[in-house]
Parts: structure tokens; sequence; C-alpha cells
């Protein structure tokens, strides 16, 4: 087994359902190819009672492998990777969502990926390659193609997707990047990413089928949308 560590930011609100089974497939995924891992479960005090399912799981998987780390109340996507990266161990961080709309087996290729260059960086993308999405409405798709035409257009990271939080860093590089972004909502992902590339960070994309959650509902809504937009003239005025 190598020295590397990976370390997993969940963030959590209201996925009870969806907890259990999506532990119990990254522990599996990281035992299978003999990884050193951990994961950090930010939940923001879900009325679901999901942070009861996150207890019963760290009594299962063991206190080594499940971290929970739960805030007062919904704070925000992006303070919560801020949170839990305070207590990560491991030298490499996946952030990810907790819906199964990331699935864990798409890690070992990011982590593949990752060694090819040895990237700062390895972003899971829905927009190249076998990439794509599943069970969105028209809606949804032009939101995020939307969003993701406007920050490349305006801040031209060279990046197939930006809004996509599916995604390995280096744990120094997350941290640098990190420490410099100012959105807290889902504007969080383009803004890191625009910030890592001006910074000269390295980084590999590897296809990934995003599928729309089974149980539960998305958090997007429209104050995230103008939350975006006000985040991408932000960096357009700044970077
Ligand atoms: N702790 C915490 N967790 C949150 C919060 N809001 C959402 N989450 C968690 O963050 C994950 C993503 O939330 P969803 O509500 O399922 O997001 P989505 O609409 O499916 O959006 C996905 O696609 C976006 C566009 O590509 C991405 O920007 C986003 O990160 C996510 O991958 C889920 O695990 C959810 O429980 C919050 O305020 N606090
Ligand atoms: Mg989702």
């Amino acid at each position: 087994m190598s020295s590397d560590k990976y370390s997993v930011i969940l963030p959590t609100y209201n996925e009870r359902r969806n907890l259990p089974i999506l532990i119990y497939l990254l522990a599996k995924t990281f035992k299978e190819h003999k990884l050193n891992w951990e994961v950090i479960i930010v939940d923001d005090n879900s009325p679901d009672g999901t942070q009861e399912i996150a207890k019963k799981l760290i009594d299962i998987f063991g206190s080594e492998h499940i971290q929970l780390r739960p805030r007062a109340g919904k704070l925000g996507l992006g303070t919560a990777y801020v949170h839990g990266l305070q207590y990560v161990t491991g030298n490499f961080v996946i952030i990810m969502d907790a819906d199964f709309s990331h699935h864990p087996e798409a890690i070992p290729r990011f982590i593949a990926k990752q060694k090819e260059k040895d990237y700062d960086i390895v972003t899971g993308t829905r927009y190249a390659g076998d990439g794509g999405v599943y069970g969105w409405d028209l809606k949804r798709k032009l939101v995020s193609r939307g969003a993701n035409f406007l920050a490349s257009t305006a801040l031209r990271p060279g990046v197939s997707d930006l809004t996509g939080s599916f995604r390995l860093y280096k744990k120094e590089v997350l941290s640098t990047v990190i420490s410099q972004t100012k959105s807290k909502g889902y504007v969080f992902q383009m803004e890191l990413m625009a910030r890592a590339k001006a910074l000269g960070y390295s980084v590999g994309e590897s296809p990934i089928s995003f599928v729309d959650r089974l149980y539960g509902e998305s958090k997007l809504g429209g104050d995230e949308i103008v939350g975006y937009l006000k985040g991408v003239w932000n960096l357009f005025t700044s970077i």
C-alpha cells in the first residue's frame, strides 16, 4: 500500500437515504484498490436525521475511516468544503456530492489520471469525452450549459466543466486556492477552478456521467443562480 491517503469531503443536507450505500461503495472501492482513505461528512443539521445515520456508519466502518463534522445550520456548499478541509488527514482530497450523482466508481480513474502527469487537480467532466448528464429537465440543462458557457467565455480557463464538483485535489493545492476563494454557494466550484488556473496549477480531466439524484431534491435555487452571475462578474473584473 502506498503512503498516499485520500480524504473525501462529503457535504450533506437531507441525505439519510443516500448516505449508507454511498459510504459502503466508497469503502469497497478504496479497499479493492488498496488505498488509504477517510470520509469527512459535513452535515448542516439536516432535519431528516442524516447525522444519526452518520453516527451509525462510524460504528460500522470505524472512526479512522469516517468523521462527522457537523455545522449548526445550512450555511452553503462552498463553506462546507472549507469547514471539512480543516479535518483532512490525507495528502489528496476528493470532493463529491452525497446523492449518487457522483459515483464512487469514477474515483480510481481520477487517481490514475492524477498519476499520469502528477496533476495538481483532476476534475470530473460532463462536457468532454464520453461524459454526460442524465435525468435533468431542459431548464436545468440550460442553466448548467449557460453557466459553463458564460464563465468559459469571460474567464477562458480552458477546462470543459467549471461548475461540477466531483474533483480530486492535492491537499496543499486545495488549501491554497480555497483560501483565495470568496463565494459561499454553488458558484464556489467555478471560482475555485478559475483561480486554480490563474495560479498556474495543472488540471487533468476525466469524463463522468452525472445522474440526477434518486432520493430527495436539489438545493439549487434562484438565489444560487444570481450568486453565480455575481461570481463570474467579480472574477472577470479581478483575475
Ligand atoms: N453541508 C451542506 N451540504 C449541502 C448544502 N447544499 C447542498 N448540499 C449537499 O451538496 C451536494 C449537492 O447538492 P444538490 O442539491 O444535490 O446539488 P445539485 O443540484 O445536484 O448540483 C450538483 O450539480 C451542480 C452543477 O453541476 C454542482 O455545482 C453542484 O456542486 C452539484 O454537483 C449534496 O450532497 C447535498 O446534500 C449545504 O448548504 N450544506
Ligand atoms: Mg444533486
